[in-house]
């Protein structure tokens, strides 16, 4: 589906959407009653360690379940839909740590299981998976042992097992956080190329700062929500703000002592 399409099929329901969610995870209250609508095409999701950014993913594709509230995918229930096929091809997930994604032995077995929800039988799901390998300049790939590949190129496969299963959304938790220069730039051009809504969580800013949306969470907290160009420069001001004030902060100290 082109990118324009995706926008204008947000005018009815947001692809995905959580309505007053409240979670906890261990001793910790992440959300207290957010409220979030994903429409648009790109959305990048900014904020300090502990903000609650892969807690919100996992949210967004049911990987957690709120404790109160609901999550919405096209103005349904997420948790209703079936798991599977269903639920599967409206959402999908690069995890940050590629080994809490893969689970089969090889790079083609590992592709052919995001085929699995279109019921396809194992020999055309691993011909499909060497295809699109070979379509990529990366034939070689298909019998490597995952075992044997480097962190980056895990995560690299990753992102190729979640670009073939091809749900509707994209869920991307700092993915470019392992990757060489050159993996990181064909990961950008990957995620500007894709017909998919994609929601990116990074540190790096200029990776969605051109993005239509950045939403920057604090403390489980929406504290700004618009335009990637005026977010990431409100965090960066913050930031700026919040380092000098530790240093004086520190400096202080010293004179005292
Ligand atoms: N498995 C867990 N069990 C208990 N609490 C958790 C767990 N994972 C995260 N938390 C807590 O939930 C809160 C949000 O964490 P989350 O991982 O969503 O933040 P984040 O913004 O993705 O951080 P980072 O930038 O470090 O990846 C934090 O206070 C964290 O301590």
């Amino acid at each position: 589906m082109p990118l324009t399409a995706l926008n204008a099929s947000s005018a009815a329901a947001p692809l995905l959407e959580l309505r007053q969610v409240h979670l906890r995870r261990g001793a910790t209250q992440v959300f207290a009653g957010l409220s979030l609508a994903l429409a648009e095409p790109r959305i990048g999701l900014i904020g300090h360690n502990g903000a609650g950014k892969s807690s919100l993913l996992r949210l967004l594709c049911a990987l957690e379940l709120p404790g109160s509230g609901q999550v919405l995918s096209q103005g349904q229930d997420l948790q209703a839909l079936p798991q599977g096929r269903l639920r599967a091809q409206r959402v999908g997930m690069m995890f940050q740590n590629p080994d809490d994604q893969i689970v089969f032995p090889t790079v083609e077995e590992e592709l052919a299981l995001g085929l699995a929800p279109l019921g396809l039988p194992r020999r055309e799901a691993l011909a499909r998976a060497r295809d699109f390998l070979a379509g990529r300049g990366l034939a070689g790939w298909a019998a490597r042992a995952v075992g044997a590949l480097s962190q980056g190129q895990r995560q690299q496969l990753c992102w190729l097992a979640l670009l073939l299963a091809g749900p509707r959304t994209l869920l991307l938790d700092e993915p470019f956080a392992s990757l060489d220069l050159p993996g990181q730039a064909r990961l950008a051009d990957d995620i500007a190329a894709c017909d998919r809504q994609v929601v990116v969580s990074t540190h790096v800013l200029d990776h969605v700062r051109d993005y239509g949306r950045v939403i920057w969470l604090h403390e489980g907290h929406v504290r700004a929500d618009g335009p990637g160009r005026e977010v990431c420069a409100a965090y960066e001001t913050a930031v700026a703000r919040e380092l000098a004030d530790a240093r004086g902060a520190r400096a202080g100290m010293r004179v005292a002592a």
